[in-house]
């Protein structure tokens, strides 16, 4: 998480702790979108950057009565939108940067379009249940239209402006030659800024006749067209040559149609594809659990509500997909906001990705840990103390197989250690047995994928069996696993090292935040 955004307090807070809070955060989760979208409506962030930066001027400025609005700065200072500096208002770089209307990086807009899609998640209840979708608002005359299209591909356009030098960076590996097919490519920033890469490449934008159309005045610059042929129509019917395609792109595309449409479509963007091209799909998917795990599964519900068969895919159907007709070359990468890209063809990566060391988190997070996370043998803390306490502090010493005194000795952990170069620890919450049942299978999972070496270390006793046998010989070798603890792993140092901080259960109904490790190589 970057240290200058705040965390939202339904992304911190611990349901291993005061879980009741967990939920009230959720519950008044949408006041912040509220504030936000409130301050966007008075532009109190543009003001406060003109100068008018004293309540009073402000007030005057905004159209705003000054003791209500004081009250909304407090809370936008509270959620570090702004600060106050002797009775001055001054706003936050994020804000100055994206939210001043002034301001080349401004995205006030596109935060504000999402609020045209806020009504239909009250009706969320009413869509999952009831077989007909809610109708839509009618739209009242051609020029509101014009008005909402615009705002709809100036916004989009914003947002994949800013992700492509990310986007860019996970395609600079492949090699590709143009011409390069933009599908529903909008106002077309992130076509113009991959062809920006390849000097002598031309490209297509092809998008319905009102998008290129809003696109043309949203990048009135003739510079913007350079070597880019606008074209406009529809996919589903549109006669493009076979086989005419260096690089086909599929930006947020794919999620605004239901499954069997958008394999179909996916299927006929390979069919462009030159030999050797490449596909390149950008959008939300509910599968992958990368820096914002929870995104993909509420942007398919956003799809849900706010379109007529929109659906996030999964990003392992979608390489099925590219799979069944013959592209078999695929890698998946998450950027470091909340969208992915597959790219597939060519001669990318290979595999699925799962060689990539990161995706072990994500992985991890399937099978349902709470939290994965990255790190790395020689930041695993090894320590004669933990062996100790479970000797004295611990009621079961002595009683399981897998707990000292029989547990692996500390030095012989560190010598263990010393054999693998990669390691991820997770978090989860009790029944012990079923963290141990996840742990077993993200162990199998690696080993299956090709980490022959692929060992876990649990959390606390071994729950295999009810009680380990009178004869100390262990029945079930093959799911017994040592505790991290058991064999001198300093639990807390090690998961504060990935930035978890644990705490001792202290109050009733909190619950043990169990920590595991699997090693790699
Ligand atoms: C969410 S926008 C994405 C725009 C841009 N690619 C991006 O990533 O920001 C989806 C675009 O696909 C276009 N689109 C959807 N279905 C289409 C079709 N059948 N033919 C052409 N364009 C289509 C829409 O008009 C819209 O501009």
């Amino acid at each position: 998480m970057n240290p200058i955004i705040p965390a939202l307090p339904f992304q911190t807070s611990d349901p291993a702790h005061k879980q009741f809070q967990y939920l009230e955060d959720l519950a008044t989760a949408y006041w912040y979108s509220e504030v936000l979208f409130a301050a966007l409506d008075l532009d109190l962030f543009s003001w406060i950057e003109r100068g008018a930066d004293r309540i009073d001027k402000l007030a005057d400025a905004a159209g705003s009565r000054p003791e209500a609005l004081a009250r909304l700065l407090r809370v936008l200072k509270r959620t570090a939108l702004v600060h106050a500096i002797d009775g001055r208002w001054v706003n936050s770089p994020q804000a100055r940067m994206f939210l001043v209307v002034e301001s080349a990086d401004y995205m006030g807009d596109f935060f504000l379009y999402r609020r045209y899609m806020q009504p239909r998640w009250s009706l969320l209840a009413e869509r999952v249940s009831l077989p007909d979708r809610p109708r839509q608002p009618p739209i009242t005359s051609d020029a509101d239209y014009r008005t909402r299209n615009e705002q709809y591909v100036r916004s989009m356009d914003r947002l994949v402006r800013r992700k492509s030098p990310e986007i860019l960076s996970i395609l600079e590996h492949e090699s590709w030659r143009g011409p390069l097919l933009d599908v529903g490519g909008g106002a077309g920033s992130l076509g113009r800024a991959i062809l920006k890469t390849r000097p002598t490449a031309s490209g297509v934008l092809f998008d319905l006749a009102e998008v290129i159309r809003a696109g043309r005045r949203i990048h009135p610059c003739p510079g913007d067209w350079a070597r880019t042929l606008s074209v406009a129509g529809d996919f589903r019917r549109h006669p493009f040559a076979s086989g005419s395609f260096g690089l086909v792109i599929m930006s947020n595309f794919l999620h605004a149609y239901g499954r069997k449409t958008a394999r179909d479509l996916l299927a006929a963007a390979v069919i462009l594809l030159r030999p050797g091209g490449l596909i390149l799909i950008h959008d939300y998917f509910p599968d992958r659990l990368g820096i914002r795990p929870h995104k993909g599964a509420f942007y398919d519900l956003n799809m849900m509500l706010n379109t007529y068969e929109g659906a996030c895919h999964e990003s392992r159907d979608i390489v099925g997909w590219l799979d069944a007709v013959g592209v078999k070359r695929v890698v998946v990468r998450d950027l470091e906001t909340d969208t992915s890209v597959i790219l597939a063809g060519g001669d990318v990566g290979g595999g699925d990705g799962i060689d990539d060391p990161e995706e072990w988190t994500s992985v991890a997070r399937e099978i349902g840990f709470v939290d994965a996370a990255m790190t790395t043998p020689a930041d695993i803390v090894t320590a004669h103390w933990p062996a100790w306490k479970c000797r004295f502090g611990c009621k079961g010493y002595g009683r399981h197989r897998q707990c000292p005194p029989y547990a692996m000795p500390v030095e012989a952990l560190r010598s263990l250690l010393a054999e693998y170069s990669r390691a991820v620890l997770v978090q989860g919450s009790p029944p012990g047995r079923d963290f141990h049942h996840r742990l077993l299978a993200l162990e199998r999972a690696a080993l299956l994928k090709g980490f022959p070496k692929a060992l876990a270390f649990g959390a606390g006793p071994c729950t295999v069996c009810d009680r380990c046998p009178v004869d100390d010989v262990c029945r079930h070798p093959e799911k017994a696993r040592p505790a991290m603890e058991a064999c001198g792993i300093d639990v807390y140092a090690t998961a504060g090292r990935v930035g978890w901080p644990l705490r001792p259960v202290r109050d009733r109904g909190d619950w043990v935040t169990y920590v595991g490790l699997l090693l790699l190589e």
